[in-house]
């Protein structure tokens, strides 16, 4: 399915805050990939969203964070749900993480076409989303911003 063949590598510097209740270091979101592997040094700091509560992802030496992205979501027809994250800052502690986001290549012109699988669609359970583009998804991403709202209800039908 060409999912994974482009990779965007995006680095965060979370520098100390002293009144971390003030801000944040990402705000609420699901990424717009279809998977994100995440490496990060000793500080914690990132929390998923889980039961309508915002819970720690602890930091564990040599261990990578694996995030389901929107677009898995959409072409296993919410078999997978992305996860809703953000990052909180640290009053004392510095933080570095590496985001790798696997997607297909943006330069693609050959706009491949993603939907829900057809192995996944059947007559109970019909598609929950219309068929796009990466580039059509990662556009509409990026032009949105971060408002908490998922970017997937445009695609709903
Ligand atoms: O820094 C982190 O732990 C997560 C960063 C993130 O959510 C992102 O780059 O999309
Ligand atoms: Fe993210």
């Amino acid at each position: 399915m060409k999912c994974v063949e482009g990779l965007a590598l995006m680095m965060h510097y979370y520098p100390e805050c002293p009144q971390p209740e003030l801000t944040l270091g990402t705000s609420q979101h699901a990424d717009s990939d279809f998977l994100m592997v995440l490496l990060n040094d000793q500080v914690s700091g990132l929390q998923v969203l889980y039961q309508n509560q915002w819970v720690d992802v602890p930091s564990v030496p040599g261990a990578l964070v694996i995030n389901i992205g929107d677009l898995l979501q959409l072409v296993s027809n919410d078999r997978f749900i992305s996860a809703e994250h953000r990052v909180v800052v640290n009053s004392c502690r510095s933080r570095v993480s590496v985001a790798c986001f696997f997607r297909s290549r943006l330069s693609n012109t050959s706009g491949e076409l993603y939907g829900p699988i057809e192995e996944l669609v059947f007559e109970e359970n019909p598609p929950k989303y219309r068929t796009t583009t990466v580039k059509e998804y990662v556009t509409l991403f990026n032009s949105k911003g971060l408002d908490r709202t998922s970017v997937l209800l445009h695609f709903r039908v």
